[in-house]
């Protein structure tokens, strides 16, 4: 099937999905809305690179899921809580069994966390016959993050409030060299700090979708990188190859190349110290098929 959630039929028991990472190719803040959450203006793309899940459906009624995530409490893992919104719409009374193969690193800004949730919506959704619209799956995943809705929907993505109004882009897939400084970033300690740029312009949609994404910028940068120094060591050193730019609210950067080979040069030329992959830029999600 292209451009739709996978087939699974009703006596399928186990289903293996991808949890894509995604990328911020810029993130503007536009202001503080009186509930304290931001309004927002960016551009989402998919990478190749992913978490896998595998669900099997088991006659107990119970959500399990291994292993477990080191310091997040199953209550809190994101995959649970995403099981949990969905389990009132089952039509039937079946448990499940989740598999986590985890690649992406934790609060990296490249919303591993929320791409697993989409994906537990979607597989359920099938397994436990569901019968929720793609619409209605994006709603629910809101509740989770405010990332969740453009992985549900699996397209590139210029995303306005605050990221949950979507609109299908096509910006290029370049290859990217996507670093990954050790740290965490809080995202909730970035948008509260006091120095954050809050008053950044609206863009109308169309200079966003059509114009180069290097004109553009994400706003949580500059604190992200005094905060963190690990950010911003990785910021220079990838400076030196391409435009180098942060993702979300970091840690992780990336810097785009026209192909595999010259992404994968200059890959070599960091410092060993500086950790991180190569990865293709997707409009689709690989979690549609
Ligand atoms: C800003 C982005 C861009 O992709 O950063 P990353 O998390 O990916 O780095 C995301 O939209 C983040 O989404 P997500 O990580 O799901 O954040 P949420 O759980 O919804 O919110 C975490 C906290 O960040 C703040 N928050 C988040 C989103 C937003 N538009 N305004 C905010 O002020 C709120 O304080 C909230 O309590
Ligand atoms: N399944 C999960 N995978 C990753 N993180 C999770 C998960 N469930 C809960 N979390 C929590 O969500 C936080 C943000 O995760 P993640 O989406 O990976 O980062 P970011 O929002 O920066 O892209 C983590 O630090 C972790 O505490």
């Amino acid at each position: 099937m292209n451009g739709s959630y996978p087939d699974t039929t009703m006596t399928q028991t186990t289903i293996t999905l991808p949890a894509p990472a995604k990328l911020n190719l810029f993130l503007h803040i536009n202001g503080r809305r009186p509930d304290g959450y931001h309004e927002l203006q960016t551009l989402f793309q998919f990478l190749d690179r992913c978490d896998t899940l595998q669900f099997t459906v088991t006659e107990e009624d119970k959500i399990e899921i291994a292993p477990a995530i080191e310091g997040v409490d199953l209550q809190d893992n994101l995959i649970y809580k995403a099981a949990m919104l969905l389990k009132p719409h089952r039509k039937v009374t079946k448990g499940i069994r989740i598999t986590l193969d985890k690649v992406l690193p934790m609060g990296g800004g490249l919303g591993g966390g929320s791409s697993d949730a989409a994906t537990t919506l979607v597989a359920l959704n099938t397994l436990w016959q569901c019968q929720q619209s793609t619409a209605q799956l994006m709603r629910l995943g809101l509740v989770l993050g405010a990332d969740v809705p453009v992985f549900v929907n699996g397209q590139a993505a210029w995303a306005e409030g605050v990221g949950e109004i979507l609109t299908p882009a096509k910006p290029a897939e370049p290859w990217y060299i996507v670093v990954t400084p050790n740290c965490h970033v809080n995202t909730g300690e970035i948008f509260s700090h006091q120095r954050l740029t809050r008053d950044t312009p609206k863009l109308k949609i169309a200079p966003a979708l059509e114009g180069d994404v290097k004109n553009y910028r994400n706003d949580c940068e500059n604190i992200v990188s005094e905060l963190y120094p690990e950010v911003k060591q990785a910021l220079e050193a990838l400076n030196q190859f391409g435009n180098s730019r942060l993702t979300g609210t970091g840690a992780c950067i990336f810097a785009a190349f026209d192909t595999k080979e010259k992404a994968e040069s200059a890959f070599s030329k960091l410092p060993k110290s500086i950790k991180g992959f190569i990865s293709k830029g997707l409009n689709s999600s690989p979690l549609l098929c």
